[in-house]
Protein backbone atom coordinates (compact mmCIF):
# COMPACT_ATOMS: atom_id res chain seq x y z
CA UNK A 1 0.00 0.00 0.00
CA UNK A 2 1.56 3.37 -0.91
CA UNK A 3 2.27 5.39 1.62
CA UNK A 4 0.44 8.46 2.91
CA UNK A 5 2.75 11.02 2.02
CA UNK A 6 3.10 14.74 2.70
CA UNK A 7 5.32 16.60 0.35
CA UNK A 8 6.59 20.04 1.84
CA UNK A 9 7.36 22.69 -0.30
CA UNK A 10 4.70 20.81 -2.18
CA UNK A 11 3.70 23.48 -4.94
CA UNK A 12 7.13 24.31 -6.26
CA UNK A 13 8.59 22.88 -9.48
CA UNK A 14 9.92 19.77 -7.39
CA UNK A 15 7.39 19.18 -5.23
CA UNK A 16 4.10 19.65 -7.39
CA UNK A 17 5.39 17.19 -10.16
CA UNK A 18 6.52 14.64 -7.26
CA UNK A 19 3.22 14.99 -5.59
CA UNK A 20 1.35 14.44 -8.74
CA UNK A 21 3.54 11.15 -9.24
CA UNK A 22 3.09 9.32 -6.15
CA UNK A 23 -0.68 10.39 -6.08
CA UNK A 24 -0.61 8.47 -9.51
CA UNK A 25 0.98 5.74 -7.82
CA UNK A 26 -1.51 5.24 -5.73
CA UNK A 27 -0.46 6.98 -2.73
CA UNK A 28 -2.86 9.90 -0.45
CA UNK A 29 -0.58 13.08 -1.00
CA UNK A 30 -1.08 16.44 0.69
CA UNK A 31 0.70 19.04 -0.26
CA UNK A 32 2.15 21.46 2.23
CA UNK A 33 3.13 25.49 1.08
CA UNK A 34 3.86 28.59 2.49
CA UNK A 35 3.12 30.10 -0.60
CA UNK A 36 -1.14 30.64 0.22
CA UNK A 37 -1.63 31.55 -3.82
CA UNK A 38 -0.10 28.52 -5.24
CA UNK A 39 -2.14 26.25 -2.65
CA UNK A 40 -5.43 27.98 -4.50
CA UNK A 41 -4.21 27.41 -7.62
CA UNK A 42 -3.14 23.81 -7.22
CA UNK A 43 -6.51 22.72 -5.07
CA UNK A 44 -8.35 24.20 -8.20
CA UNK A 45 -7.11 22.60 -11.08
CA UNK A 46 -4.81 24.95 -12.40
CA UNK A 47 -1.07 24.41 -12.50
CA UNK A 48 1.39 27.43 -11.31
CA UNK A 49 3.64 27.05 -14.10
CA UNK A 50 4.72 24.96 -17.16
CA UNK A 51 4.97 21.63 -16.65
CA UNK A 52 4.38 19.34 -19.84
CA UNK A 53 1.51 16.84 -19.24
CA UNK A 54 0.73 18.00 -15.73
CA UNK A 55 -2.61 19.71 -16.18
CA UNK A 56 -4.41 15.86 -17.01
CA UNK A 57 -2.46 14.52 -14.66
CA UNK A 58 -3.25 17.09 -11.77
CA UNK A 59 -7.00 16.64 -12.61
CA UNK A 60 -6.45 13.02 -12.56
CA UNK A 61 -4.72 13.22 -9.38
CA UNK A 62 -7.78 15.98 -7.78
CA UNK A 63 -10.55 14.18 -9.11
CA UNK A 64 -9.02 10.97 -7.53
CA UNK A 65 -9.16 12.08 -4.15
CA UNK A 66 -5.75 11.65 -3.96
CA UNK A 67 -3.74 14.99 -4.13
CA UNK A 68 -4.66 17.93 -1.97
CA UNK A 69 -2.52 21.16 -1.31
CA UNK A 70 -2.52 23.34 2.14
CA UNK A 71 -0.91 25.82 4.39
CA UNK A 72 -1.91 24.14 7.19
CA UNK A 73 1.56 22.02 8.96
CA UNK A 74 -0.65 19.62 10.85
CA UNK A 75 -0.39 17.73 7.85
CA UNK A 76 2.90 16.85 8.93
CA UNK A 77 2.52 14.96 11.72
CA UNK A 78 -0.67 12.64 9.88
CA UNK A 79 1.76 11.19 7.13
CA UNK A 80 3.71 8.35 7.43
CA UNK A 81 6.15 9.77 4.86
CA UNK A 82 6.93 13.56 4.75
CA UNK A 83 9.52 14.68 1.87
CA UNK A 84 10.83 18.31 1.36
CA UNK A 85 11.12 20.26 -1.25
CA UNK A 86 11.56 23.71 -0.21
CA UNK A 87 13.80 25.91 -2.08
CA UNK A 88 17.68 25.75 -1.01
CA UNK A 89 18.98 29.01 -1.96
CA UNK A 90 22.69 30.91 -2.19
CA UNK A 91 23.13 34.05 -0.54
CA UNK A 92 24.40 37.40 -2.33
CA UNK A 93 27.94 36.21 -1.53
CA UNK A 94 26.74 32.46 -3.16
CA UNK A 95 27.13 31.22 -0.36
CA UNK A 96 24.48 28.21 1.09
CA UNK A 97 21.73 30.30 3.34
CA UNK A 98 22.07 27.13 5.80
CA UNK A 99 19.94 28.97 8.47
CA UNK A 100 17.18 29.43 6.41
CA UNK A 101 16.85 25.72 5.71
CA UNK A 102 17.53 24.87 9.16
CA UNK A 103 14.94 26.93 10.51
CA UNK A 104 11.94 25.28 8.13
CA UNK A 105 13.69 22.05 9.45
CA UNK A 106 13.69 22.90 13.25
CA UNK A 107 9.52 23.63 12.16
CA UNK A 108 9.26 20.16 11.13
CA UNK A 109 10.94 18.37 13.32
CA UNK A 110 8.38 19.33 16.10
CA UNK A 111 5.77 18.26 14.14
CA UNK A 112 7.08 14.99 12.90
CA UNK A 113 6.05 11.78 14.97
CA UNK A 114 8.01 8.72 15.67
CA UNK A 115 8.34 6.35 13.25
CA UNK A 116 8.15 8.68 10.23
CA UNK A 117 10.24 8.40 7.21
CA UNK A 118 11.90 11.90 6.11
CA UNK A 119 12.92 12.34 2.61
CA UNK A 120 15.34 15.28 1.69
CA UNK A 121 14.30 15.67 -1.83
CA UNK A 122 16.09 19.85 -1.93
CA UNK A 123 19.29 20.03 -3.38
CA UNK A 124 21.30 20.40 -0.15
CA UNK A 125 25.01 21.76 0.91
CA UNK A 126 27.65 18.56 1.32
CA UNK A 127 27.07 17.68 5.11
CA UNK A 128 23.43 18.66 5.51
CA UNK A 129 22.19 15.37 5.68
CA UNK A 130 24.61 13.63 8.43
CA UNK A 131 23.95 17.26 10.17
CA UNK A 132 20.18 16.22 10.32
CA UNK A 133 20.66 13.11 10.70
CA UNK A 134 22.77 13.72 14.32
CA UNK A 135 20.74 15.97 15.39
CA UNK A 136 17.32 13.97 15.12
CA UNK A 137 19.21 11.40 17.15
CA UNK A 138 20.03 13.78 19.86
CA UNK A 139 16.79 15.30 20.34
CA UNK A 140 14.72 13.47 18.61
CA UNK A 141 11.86 12.26 17.21
CA UNK A 142 13.28 9.06 16.30
CA UNK A 143 12.47 9.31 12.94
CA UNK A 144 14.47 7.44 9.73
CA UNK A 145 15.90 10.64 7.64
CA UNK A 146 16.81 9.85 4.02
CA UNK A 147 18.09 11.60 1.11
CA UNK A 148 17.53 11.48 -2.44
CA UNK A 149 17.81 14.11 -4.82
CA UNK A 150 15.64 15.34 -7.26
CA UNK A 151 17.52 15.53 -10.70
CA UNK A 152 14.91 16.24 -13.30
CA UNK A 153 14.94 19.19 -16.18
CA UNK A 154 11.96 21.87 -14.95
CA UNK A 155 9.23 21.17 -17.47
CA UNK A 156 10.27 17.05 -18.31
CA UNK A 157 9.47 16.13 -14.45
CA UNK A 158 6.08 14.09 -14.64
CA UNK A 159 8.40 12.21 -17.79
CA UNK A 160 11.47 12.17 -16.22
CA UNK A 161 10.71 11.17 -12.53
CA UNK A 162 10.00 7.74 -14.22
CA UNK A 163 12.96 7.35 -16.56
CA UNK A 164 15.52 8.18 -14.74
CA UNK A 165 16.81 6.35 -11.99
CA UNK A 166 16.94 7.57 -8.31
CA UNK A 167 19.48 7.49 -6.06
CA UNK A 168 18.71 6.81 -3.11
CA UNK A 169 20.53 7.55 0.51
CA UNK A 170 19.98 7.25 4.47
CA UNK A 171 20.96 7.80 7.52
CA UNK A 172 20.33 3.59 8.70
CA UNK A 173 19.50 0.88 6.75
CA UNK A 174 15.68 0.61 7.95
CA UNK A 175 15.68 4.43 5.97
CA UNK A 176 17.54 3.68 2.90
CA UNK A 177 14.86 0.67 2.59
CA UNK A 178 12.24 3.11 2.77
CA UNK A 179 12.86 5.32 0.71
CA UNK A 180 13.43 2.57 -2.15
CA UNK A 181 9.90 1.81 -1.61
CA UNK A 182 8.83 5.06 -2.00
CA UNK A 183 10.65 5.25 -5.19
CA UNK A 184 10.16 2.16 -6.63
CA UNK A 185 6.53 3.49 -6.74
CA UNK A 186 8.33 5.41 -9.66
CA UNK A 187 11.16 3.38 -11.11
CA UNK A 188 12.37 0.39 -10.27
CA UNK A 189 16.12 1.87 -11.08
CA UNK A 190 17.49 2.54 -8.23
CA UNK A 191 20.86 3.60 -7.25
CA UNK A 192 22.35 3.35 -3.43
CA UNK A 193 25.00 5.38 -2.32
CA UNK A 194 26.26 6.89 1.33
CA UNK A 195 24.43 10.28 2.46
CA UNK A 196 27.58 12.65 1.71
CA UNK A 197 28.36 10.55 -1.73
CA UNK A 198 24.44 11.40 -2.66
CA UNK A 199 24.64 15.12 -1.98
CA UNK A 200 27.91 14.89 -4.23
CA UNK A 201 26.62 13.24 -7.14
CA UNK A 202 23.89 15.72 -7.24
CA UNK A 203 26.13 18.65 -6.94
CA UNK A 204 28.70 17.07 -9.84
CA UNK A 205 25.94 16.19 -11.81
CA UNK A 206 25.00 20.08 -12.20
CA UNK A 207 28.65 21.43 -11.69
CA UNK A 208 29.97 18.80 -15.05
CA UNK A 209 27.21 20.32 -17.18
CA UNK A 210 27.69 23.94 -16.24
CA UNK A 211 31.25 24.28 -16.88
CA UNK A 212 30.53 22.16 -20.12
CA UNK A 213 28.35 24.97 -21.39
CA UNK A 214 31.18 27.07 -20.22
CA UNK A 215 33.57 25.17 -22.65
CA UNK A 216 31.32 26.02 -25.10
CA UNK A 217 30.37 29.57 -24.69
CA UNK A 218 34.19 30.17 -24.08
CA UNK A 219 34.63 28.50 -27.40
CA UNK A 220 31.99 30.72 -29.02
CA UNK A 221 33.64 33.90 -27.67
CA UNK A 222 36.63 32.91 -28.95
CA UNK A 223 35.69 32.09 -32.64
CA UNK A 224 33.36 34.85 -32.86
CA UNK A 225 36.26 37.29 -31.88
CA UNK A 226 38.47 35.87 -34.62
CA UNK A 227 35.85 35.83 -37.48
CA UNK A 228 34.58 32.66 -37.29
CA UNK A 229 31.64 30.67 -36.90
CA UNK A 230 31.39 28.65 -33.84
CA UNK A 231 28.12 26.90 -34.76
CA UNK A 232 29.51 25.31 -38.13
CA UNK A 233 32.71 24.48 -36.44
CA UNK A 234 30.34 22.64 -34.02
CA UNK A 235 28.82 21.00 -36.58
CA UNK A 236 31.39 19.62 -37.94
CA UNK A 237 33.54 18.62 -35.34
CA UNK A 238 30.91 16.56 -33.69
CA UNK A 239 29.31 15.24 -37.39
CA UNK A 240 30.02 11.80 -37.04
CA UNK A 241 32.83 11.80 -34.45
CA UNK A 242 32.62 9.72 -31.54
CA UNK A 243 34.63 11.78 -28.80
CA UNK A 244 33.03 14.30 -28.42
CA UNK A 245 29.16 13.37 -26.67
CA UNK A 246 27.98 15.82 -24.93
CA UNK A 247 29.86 18.93 -26.92
CA UNK A 248 26.67 21.18 -26.02
CA UNK A 249 26.37 24.44 -28.46
CA UNK A 250 26.65 27.53 -27.05
CA UNK A 251 23.83 29.58 -25.02
CA UNK A 252 22.69 31.51 -22.02
CA UNK A 253 23.68 28.88 -19.17
CA UNK A 254 20.96 29.87 -16.59
CA UNK A 255 18.25 28.99 -14.06
CA UNK A 256 17.54 28.37 -10.79
CA UNK A 257 20.21 25.42 -10.48
CA UNK A 258 23.90 24.94 -12.66
CA UNK A 259 25.29 28.11 -11.00
CA UNK A 260 23.93 27.73 -7.99
CA UNK A 261 25.45 24.05 -7.34
CA UNK A 262 28.02 24.98 -8.28
CA UNK A 263 28.64 27.71 -6.09
CA UNK A 264 27.69 25.47 -3.13
CA UNK A 265 30.33 23.22 -4.62
CA UNK A 266 32.63 25.66 -4.33
CA UNK A 267 31.07 26.82 -1.23
CA UNK A 268 31.59 23.22 0.06
CA UNK A 269 35.32 23.13 -1.18
CA UNK A 270 36.73 26.54 0.80
CA UNK A 271 35.65 28.64 -2.12
CA UNK A 272 39.26 26.89 -3.92
CA UNK A 273 36.97 25.43 -7.24
CA UNK A 274 39.14 27.48 -9.68
CA UNK A 275 36.63 24.97 -12.95
CA UNK A 276 33.33 26.37 -11.24
CA UNK A 277 34.68 29.60 -10.65
CA UNK A 278 36.05 30.10 -14.20
CA UNK A 279 32.71 28.61 -15.40
CA UNK A 280 30.73 31.19 -13.57
CA UNK A 281 32.90 33.69 -15.54
CA UNK A 282 32.37 32.77 -18.51
CA UNK A 283 27.99 31.75 -18.63
CA UNK A 284 27.57 34.55 -16.73
CA UNK A 285 29.87 37.20 -18.82
CA UNK A 286 28.24 35.99 -21.71
CA UNK A 287 25.83 38.15 -22.36
CA UNK A 288 27.58 41.36 -21.71
CA UNK A 289 30.63 39.55 -24.03
CA UNK A 290 27.79 39.52 -26.86
CA UNK A 291 26.80 43.16 -26.72
CA UNK A 292 30.57 43.99 -26.55
CA UNK A 293 30.52 42.05 -30.41
CA UNK A 294 28.28 44.12 -31.26
CA UNK A 295 29.52 47.33 -29.83
CA UNK A 296 32.97 46.55 -31.98
CA UNK A 297 30.50 47.44 -35.49
CA UNK A 298 27.70 49.43 -34.56
CA UNK A 299 26.38 52.28 -32.23
CA UNK A 300 24.22 50.99 -30.01
CA UNK A 301 23.27 54.19 -28.19
CA UNK A 302 20.60 55.29 -30.67
CA UNK A 303 19.23 51.43 -30.88
CA UNK A 304 15.66 50.21 -29.85
CA UNK A 305 17.19 46.52 -28.98
CA UNK A 306 15.19 43.32 -28.22
CA UNK A 307 15.28 40.09 -26.28
CA UNK A 308 13.54 37.17 -27.65
CA UNK A 309 12.38 35.41 -24.68
CA UNK A 310 13.47 36.05 -20.80
CA UNK A 311 12.49 32.43 -19.44
CA UNK A 312 15.96 30.61 -18.19
CA UNK A 313 15.23 28.32 -20.97
CA UNK A 314 13.66 27.30 -24.22
CA UNK A 315 9.57 26.71 -23.77
CA UNK A 316 9.72 27.48 -20.28
CA UNK A 317 7.60 29.68 -18.10
CA UNK A 318 10.21 30.57 -15.73
CA UNK A 319 12.50 33.72 -15.00
CA UNK A 320 14.47 32.57 -11.78
CA UNK A 321 18.01 33.38 -12.88
CA UNK A 322 17.69 33.76 -16.05
CA UNK A 323 20.69 35.35 -18.44
CA UNK A 324 18.28 37.36 -20.10
CA UNK A 325 17.74 39.70 -17.77
CA UNK A 326 21.59 40.27 -17.28
CA UNK A 327 21.18 40.94 -20.85
CA UNK A 328 18.30 43.74 -20.34
CA UNK A 329 20.90 44.79 -17.87
CA UNK A 330 23.59 45.55 -20.29
CA UNK A 331 21.59 47.00 -22.95
CA UNK A 332 19.50 49.29 -21.22
CA UNK A 333 23.00 51.48 -20.26
CA UNK A 334 23.87 51.02 -23.87
CA UNK A 335 20.25 51.14 -26.05
CA UNK A 336 17.85 54.21 -26.07
CA UNK A 337 15.37 51.36 -25.75
CA UNK A 338 15.26 47.89 -24.57
CA UNK A 339 11.84 45.95 -25.64
CA UNK A 340 11.59 42.37 -24.09
CA UNK A 341 9.00 39.59 -25.62
CA UNK A 342 8.26 36.43 -24.28
CA UNK A 343 4.84 34.22 -24.26
CA UNK A 344 5.10 32.60 -21.00
CA UNK A 345 6.47 35.03 -19.13
CA UNK A 346 3.77 37.27 -17.47
CA UNK A 347 5.18 40.95 -17.32
CA UNK A 348 3.16 44.09 -18.32
CA UNK A 349 6.36 45.88 -19.72
CA UNK A 350 7.01 43.21 -22.02
CA UNK A 351 5.41 43.35 -26.07
CA UNK A 352 4.72 41.17 -28.20
CA UNK A 353 7.17 39.29 -30.62
CA UNK A 354 5.49 41.07 -33.67
CA UNK A 355 6.43 44.05 -31.92
CA UNK A 356 10.20 43.33 -31.47
CA UNK A 357 9.85 42.43 -35.60
CA UNK A 358 8.56 45.77 -36.46
CA UNK A 359 10.07 47.97 -34.02
CA UNK A 360 13.57 46.59 -33.07
CA UNK A 361 17.02 47.66 -34.72
CA UNK A 362 18.80 44.66 -33.17
CA UNK A 363 17.42 41.40 -32.13
CA UNK A 364 18.75 39.18 -29.29
CA UNK A 365 17.65 35.77 -28.37
CA UNK A 366 17.19 35.07 -25.07
CA UNK A 367 15.52 31.46 -24.68
CA UNK A 368 14.78 29.22 -27.75
CA UNK A 369 10.81 28.95 -27.20
CA UNK A 370 9.35 27.08 -30.65
CA UNK A 371 7.03 30.21 -31.40
CA UNK A 372 9.99 31.82 -32.80
CA UNK A 373 11.19 29.60 -35.42
CA UNK A 374 8.70 30.85 -37.74
CA UNK A 375 9.79 34.57 -37.26
CA UNK A 376 11.21 36.11 -40.36
CA UNK A 377 13.41 39.04 -39.17
CA UNK A 378 14.70 42.34 -41.55
CA UNK A 379 16.79 43.24 -39.17
CA UNK A 380 20.35 41.75 -37.30
CA UNK A 381 19.96 38.65 -35.09
CA UNK A 382 22.30 37.61 -32.77
CA UNK A 383 21.24 34.20 -31.94
CA UNK A 384 24.03 32.76 -29.80
CA UNK A 385 22.30 29.37 -29.57
CA UNK A 386 22.38 29.00 -33.02
CA UNK A 387 18.55 28.28 -32.83
CA UNK A 388 16.82 30.15 -35.22
CA UNK A 389 16.69 28.74 -39.03
CA UNK A 390 19.49 30.17 -41.12
CA UNK A 391 19.18 33.03 -43.49
CA UNK A 392 20.56 33.58 -46.82
CA UNK A 393 21.27 37.36 -45.71
CA UNK A 394 23.36 35.97 -42.83
CA UNK A 395 22.62 39.31 -40.66
CA UNK A 396 22.15 36.43 -37.86
CA UNK A 397 25.56 37.13 -36.71
CA UNK A 398 26.93 40.87 -36.63
CA UNK A 399 25.66 44.06 -36.95
N1 LIG B 1 13.59 23.39 -10.33
C1 LIG B 1 14.16 22.26 -10.68
O1 LIG B 1 14.06 21.81 -11.81
C2 LIG B 1 14.96 21.47 -9.68
C3 LIG B 1 15.47 20.22 -10.07
C4 LIG B 1 16.20 19.48 -9.14
C5 LIG B 1 16.41 19.95 -7.87
N2 LIG B 1 15.92 21.17 -7.52
C6 LIG B 1 16.11 21.60 -6.13
O2 LIG B 1 14.85 21.40 -5.47
C7 LIG B 1 14.65 22.43 -4.49
C8 LIG B 1 13.35 23.16 -4.79
O3 LIG B 1 13.47 23.84 -6.01
P1 LIG B 1 12.20 24.38 -6.79
O4 LIG B 1 12.67 24.81 -8.13
O5 LIG B 1 11.08 23.41 -6.69
O6 LIG B 1 11.83 25.65 -5.93
P2 LIG B 1 10.41 26.39 -5.92
O7 LIG B 1 10.69 27.74 -5.37
O8 LIG B 1 9.72 26.24 -7.22
O9 LIG B 1 9.57 25.56 -4.86
C9 LIG B 1 9.80 25.58 -3.47
C10 LIG B 1 8.43 25.65 -2.81
O10 LIG B 1 8.65 25.54 -1.40
C11 LIG B 1 7.76 26.42 -0.75
N3 LIG B 1 8.33 26.63 0.59
C12 LIG B 1 9.44 27.33 0.92
N4 LIG B 1 9.67 27.23 2.24
C13 LIG B 1 8.69 26.44 2.74
C14 LIG B 1 8.39 25.94 4.03
N5 LIG B 1 9.16 26.25 5.08
N6 LIG B 1 7.30 25.16 4.21
C15 LIG B 1 6.51 24.84 3.14
N7 LIG B 1 6.75 25.28 1.89
C16 LIG B 1 7.83 26.06 1.69
C17 LIG B 1 7.70 27.64 -1.65
O11 LIG B 1 6.54 28.41 -1.41
C18 LIG B 1 7.70 26.98 -3.03
O12 LIG B 1 6.40 26.72 -3.50
C19 LIG B 1 15.91 23.26 -4.52
O13 LIG B 1 16.81 22.73 -3.60
C20 LIG B 1 16.44 23.05 -5.93
O14 LIG B 1 17.82 23.26 -6.03
C21 LIG B 1 15.19 21.92 -8.38
C1 LIG C 1 20.06 18.28 -18.00
C2 LIG C 1 20.51 18.71 -16.66
O1 LIG C 1 21.56 18.34 -16.17
N1 LIG C 1 19.68 19.55 -16.07
C3 LIG C 1 19.73 19.87 -14.66
C4 LIG C 1 19.23 21.31 -14.50
O2 LIG C 1 17.96 21.40 -15.16
P1 LIG C 1 17.31 22.78 -15.63
O3 LIG C 1 15.87 22.64 -15.38
O4 LIG C 1 18.06 23.91 -15.00
O5 LIG C 1 17.47 22.82 -17.20
P2 LIG C 1 18.60 22.58 -18.30
O6 LIG C 1 19.78 21.83 -17.79
O7 LIG C 1 17.88 22.03 -19.46
O8 LIG C 1 19.03 24.08 -18.65
C5 LIG C 1 19.76 24.92 -17.77
C6 LIG C 1 20.38 26.06 -18.55
O9 LIG C 1 21.33 25.57 -19.48
C7 LIG C 1 21.04 26.08 -20.75
N2 LIG C 1 21.44 25.09 -21.77
C8 LIG C 1 20.78 23.89 -21.85
C9 LIG C 1 21.13 22.97 -22.82
C10 LIG C 1 22.19 23.29 -23.69
O10 LIG C 1 22.59 22.49 -24.55
N3 LIG C 1 22.83 24.49 -23.57
C11 LIG C 1 22.47 25.40 -22.61
O11 LIG C 1 23.06 26.48 -22.51
C12 LIG C 1 19.56 26.36 -20.77
O12 LIG C 1 19.25 27.37 -21.72
C13 LIG C 1 19.34 26.85 -19.37
O13 LIG C 1 19.61 28.25 -19.24
O14 LIG C 1 19.13 21.61 -13.13
C14 LIG C 1 18.21 20.77 -12.44
C15 LIG C 1 18.13 21.29 -11.02
O15 LIG C 1 19.16 20.86 -10.21
C16 LIG C 1 18.69 19.34 -12.51
O16 LIG C 1 17.82 18.49 -11.81
C17 LIG C 1 18.80 18.92 -13.95
O17 LIG C 1 19.30 17.58 -14.03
Amino acid sequence: MPPRTTVVGGCGHVGLPLGIAFAEAGAAVTLLDTHAGRVGEVNAGRMPFLEWGADAALARALDAGRLTATTDADCVSAAEVVVVTIGTPVDEFLDPKVRTFDRAMDDLRHRLRPGQLLVLRSTVYPGMTERLIARFRDSGPAVDVAFCPERIAQGYALKELYELPQIVSGGSPAAVRRAKDLFRLLTPDLVELPPREAELAKLFANTYRYVNFAVSNQLYLIAQRHGADFARIHAAVTHKYPRLGGFPKAGFAGGPCLLKDTMQLAGFNHNSFPLGQAAMMVNEGLPAALVDFVKQTRDLSRDTAAILGMAFKGNCDDPRDSLSYKLRKVLTLECREVLCTDPYVADPSFVTADEVVRRADVVFVGACHAEYKHLRFRQPVIDVFDFLPARPDAARQAA
